[in-house]
């Protein structure tokens, strides 16, 4: 029998007010941290005191503290050291001014008098875009503004878009997604940079309560049909627009967008950039624009959005994070045997995809575009597309080289409407996932395929839509 590995020791450290603990994992490491004396927080959510965090898969984040405290970790962290230098007082002051906005944008609503020094100050709520090149951390932004928005005691359950489909948000990378916060957002590992939410982690967690919708853009790069990413963009604006025609009160919490690097800067067309940005301004009516740590695109924004707020935020570089597409737990590190991974018991964290056997027919499957696809602007002058970037071409299993064997697929939600009037060419675009397989075996001969899948629905019936992302063990 093999005996278990000899505790780690943990080493205590004494944070200064406005000061923060930073580490770094490598790959296979983990590290637990305790909070002992005074307050600290990772991201904006705030750890209770004795009770060990787990951080894992290449994690790299910081405990702050406003305060002072001290902390005990646990763990060998590639990096770790305690800086003095950090952006936290420029993010208060941006959540405070953004409170400000939600609490008018209330008063405004519920028709309470207003003080004169408001008098003529706007009542819209924050809607926040926020905009860096790759690793500035813009994800990390938009979790702290929405942990803080969450944590004022007021109620608020801000909607947090994620636009970025290298991240995949709460869902599978690929996919797009929006959903309303209503506790803090944890941080225990990169592969879920938001933490857990009911469409993809067992169901015992407590994060179940965050309920995304989410469509399926199927790329890792915008470049690659930034027009399928404009319909998505807007999809989801038509939802929140929606939402908010019923819920009047959740609309004053406002929204945070969370973007990919590559409306920054990148090696996409320019025009798909911007085209993108506006996609983004339009569809989720941005009132301010977060610009982290790049100066020159700060002043393309105030020139070409003139009407809007623009703020730039210092950034923190980083190295690129490995993500994974189940974000499978961590083991703690020798000698913690309880601990909590991004706010839930780890025992709760066993996740048992289950294997079925269907047929060919029974799923409906389609590839958006043709598999490879060189941007309009790359075609000859007069030249036409064979298959349009948004057309749904079916995929026929049987046929050698279809591209599903290992492939993430997204399955569809069914249409809302069934009446066949209603039904129009493009209608799979605008359907909202439901869940997500794998396919791992085709056996031609008997038109039947294996398909892994982290829910135990069926899908017979479906349709499902495959894109570039392959599954590997
Ligand atoms: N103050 C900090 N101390 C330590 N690590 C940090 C700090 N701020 C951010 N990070 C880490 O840096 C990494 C990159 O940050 P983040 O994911 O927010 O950047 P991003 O701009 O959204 O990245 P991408 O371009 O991949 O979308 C993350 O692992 C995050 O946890």
């Amino acid at each position: 029998m093999a005996s278990e590995a000899a505790p780690i020791e943990s080493k205590e450290w004494t944070l200064d007010p406005e000061t923060e603990y930073r580490f770094e994992l490598d790959p296979g490491t983990s590290l637990a941290i305790k909070l002992i004396r005074g307050h600290a927080e990772v991201f904006g959510a705030e750890l209770a005191a004795n009770k060990p965090y787990l951080f894992g898969s290449e994690c790299k984040a910081a405990i702050f503290t406003w305060r002072g405290c001290t902390i005990e970790v646990t763990g060998h962290p590639s990096t770790e050291y305690v800086s003095e230098e950090t952006p936290m007082a420029a993010y208060a002051n941006l959540h405070i001014a953004f409170e400000q906005m939600r609490v008018r944008a209330l008063r405004d609503l519920r028709g309470s008098p207003v003080p004169d020094y408001e008098r003529d100050k706007p009542t819209d709520p924050p809607r926040v875009l926020v905009l860096g090149p790759e690793n500035s951390g813009k994800t990390t932004i938009c979790k702290l503004l929405i942990n803080y928005a969450v944590r004022a005691g007021q109620g608020w359950s801000p909607l947090l878009v994620n636009t970025d489909p290298a991240e995949g948000g709460w869902a599978a990378p690929g996919a797009l997604s929006v959903a309303p916060v209503h506790s803090p957002l944890p941080t225990s590992s990169p592969a879920s940079p938001l933490g857990a939410a009911a469409t993809s982690a067992p169901t015992a967690l407590s994060s179940n309560a965050l309920l995304p919708l989410a469509y399926w853009y199927g790329h890792a790069e915008s470049k690659r049909n930034p027009l399928l990413m404009e319909r998505i963009i807007r999809n989801i604006g038509e939802n929140i627009h929606d939402k908010y025609q019923v819920d009047l009160e959740g609309r004053t919490a406002g929204l945070i967008v969370d973007t990919p690097s590559s409306f920054a800067a990148g090696s996409g067309s320019s025009d798909d950039r911007q085209k993108l940005i506006k996609a983004c301004v339009d569809a989720y009516k941005i009132n301010v624009i977060l610009v982290v740590g790049h100066e020159k695109l700060n002043v393309e924004m105030q020139r070409t959005l003139s009407n809007w707020t623009i703020s730039t935020a210092s950034a923190y570089t980083t190295i690129s994070c490995t993500r994974t597409f189940t974000g499978r737990s961590s083991l703690p590190p020798a000698g913690i045997s309880s601990a909590s991974l991004g706010g839930e018991t780890l025992s709760d964290l066993v996740l048992s995809p289950s294997s079925t056997v269907i047929n060919f027919d029974d799923l409906s499957i389609f590839r958006i575009g043709a598999e490879t696809m060189a941007p309009s602007s790359a075609l000859p002058i007069g030249a036409a597309r064979a298959v349009s970037e948004t057309q749904a071409v079916p995929i026929n299993p049987a046929m050698p080289g279809s591209g599903l064997l290992n492939a993430v697929l997204a399955v569809l939600a069914p249409p809302v409407n069934t009446d066949e009037s209603e039904r129009y060419d493009e209608e799979i675009l605008d359907l909202p996932i439901s869940g997500f397989i794998i396919v791992t075996n085709l056996d031609i001969p008997h038109r039947k395929m294996t398909i892994l899948s982290p829910n135990q629905g069926s899908v017979v019936g479906r349709t499902a839509v495959i894109g570039s992302f392959e599954w590997s063990e």
